[in-house]
């Protein structure tokens, strides 16, 4: 690459899917979603044609357009800036970012323009990456402790973590980073299933799914909950009766020591429950307490996302019973996650690849877990949120926590195929490690994908308008 490129251009792309038509997502609190995807490519005056950064951020359809008209306010800044010189300090290029002083009035940090400020820094990430040719985990666990620091969003966190300590962390971690690459790239990272538990789905459908992931080596599940307490104890009786059926499993019972969570049932399945934000904190522990019987290992998301000693009472009501807290899905920056972890908040800490503002930012989390001592289960119940928390976890466990005997990787099986890089798992039910070098974040879609749904003219949604839908 030549040391004068610079960013020449950039597209956004308002891209839908119809993921409502099946029930696809569904929760307590989101009912209808159609997974979409607020998508930007970053272009450059590079001879390597090829070198074009993409980064997205999710959301659930309506007001995608609006998070593209925001990413395109925050890419502009990087319009004709040289692309060395903002990789040669990623955290003074974050602080860039985020320092227009007039867009920063309508966040700040929070909301519509972080979550396009995510997905901008992530573009920039996919293009670092790709630019040294290789995947992003890689390109981080390759750094030096100075070079990771200096890549990290601190400002508003050294009460709870300076960067000198955060470099001792690392640097205590270094011996053993190559280890832990060889075992990783030979196991797979831990993971949990999401996609057989959507609120919206029948019985059928529950059951048909639980029984496939149980089949594809999962250990872990996840179910929604929320809307009415029968209807969930019915539902996680059915789960259970599968996941713990010793006549259901296709792998020998795991090792006791691997099994991640607690309450697991006699074959050593996990379950989770989750119920995105719907309950006050008091009903959230009078309706978790009634879900005892169906042994949740934890409660993602009891109540508000911004309620932070909401999460601190909930979990200390809970602890009696053996059931723990997660949150961190619409946990807007990491000042949020200070606090959850300052206030004994969570036992699982749930960070979103791009509901913060991108790799910089994710990178002060994870370092403030570690501290902490939490184990971080990035969240992935969307469109690309699989792709990109792989290689947030590798950088977790190779670099900074230096543990994955805590944690599980959310996996959902839906629209991987938009990908030229989906994830992948093995058959142990375990992320497969992505090793292309020319892969990046994994984050780039086919161009066929985007000309199809993109909203509202793209082919499916022409179509569906034809016919009237
Ligand atoms: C609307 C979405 O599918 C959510 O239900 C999903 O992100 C979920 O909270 C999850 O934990 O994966
Ligand atoms: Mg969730």
């Amino acid at each position: 690459m030549s040391a004068n490129a610079k960013i020449t251009h950039f597209k956004t792309h308002d891209i839908r899917f119809p993921t409502s038509l099946t029930g696809d997502g569904t929760d307590a609190m989101n009912t209808d979603c159609d997974y979409s995807s607020a998508y930007i490519s970053l272009y450059t005056d590079s001879p390597d044609k090829s070198l074009v950064g993409h980064g997205m951020t999710f959301t659930i359809g309506r007001g995608n357009d609006i998070v593209c008209a925001a990413i395109a306010e925050v890419a502009n800044r990087l319009v004709g800036k040289n692309l060395e010189e903002l990789f040669s300090d990623m955290g003074k290029t974050w602080d860039y970012l985020l320092a227009d002083s007039q867009l920063r009035w309508i966040g700040p940090e929070k909301g519509v323009i972080h979550i396009a400020t995510g997905a901008v820094d992530n573009a920039l990430w996919d293009l670092f990456a790709k630019s040294r040719k290789k995947p992003l985990w890689k390109l981080i666990v390759d750094m030096s402790p100075e070079e990771l620091v200096r890549s990290t969003a601190f400002r508003y966190i050294t009460d709870a973590i300076t960067p000198e300590e955060a470099l001792e962390m690392l640097k205590a971690k270094q011996a053993g980073k190559a280890g832990r690459e060889a075992k990783v790239r030979e196991v797979g990272y831990p993971a949990y299933v999401t996609s057989a538990g959507w609120l919206g789905y029948d019985d059928e459908k529950i059951a048909r799914l639980t029984r496939e992931a149980v089949h594809a080596g999962f250990n872990h599940f996840k179910m929604k909950v929320g809307a009415d307490i029968e209807n969930d104890l019915r539902r996680g009786r059915l789960i259970r009766s599968i996941i713990d059926d010793p006549a259901e499993q296709r792998r020998p019972a795991p090792d006791p020591a691997s099994i991640i969570g607690k309450n697991a049932g006699p074959t050593g399945a996990v379950l989770m429950i989750d119920a995105n934000q719907v309950w006050d904190v008091p009903q959230a522990i009078e309706y978790v307490k009634g879900l005892e019987s169906i042994k949740p290992w934890f409660i993602e998301e009891p109540t508000a996302p911004d309620d932070i000693l909401g999460h601190a009472a909930v979990r200390r009501a809970l602890a009696p019973y053996g059931i723990g807290v997660a949150t961190g899905e619409h946990a807007h920056n990491r000042m949020v996650f200070k606090q959850l972890l300052q206030a004994e908040a969570i036992d699982v800490c749930q960070i979103d690849s791009c509901r913060l503002a991108g790799v910089s930012e994710v990178l002060s989390v994870l370092l403030m877990a570690a501290k902490f001592g939490v184990p971080v289960c990035p969240h992935a119940g969307g469109v690309g949120l699989c792709e990109y928390v792989i290689h947030l976890s590798l950088i977790d466990y190779i670099a900074v926590s230096g543990t994955m005997e805590r944690n599980v990787l959310e996996f959902v099986d839906h629209l991987h195929e938009h990908f030229l890089h989906p994830c992948s798992i093995n058959s142990q039910g375990r992320y497969n490690v992505p090793n292309k070098s020319e892969e990046g974040y994994s984050i780039e879609m086919y161009e066929e994908s985007i000309a199809a749904y993109e909203w509202p003219g793209g082919s499916y949604w022409q179509k569906r308008a034809a016919e009237g839908k």
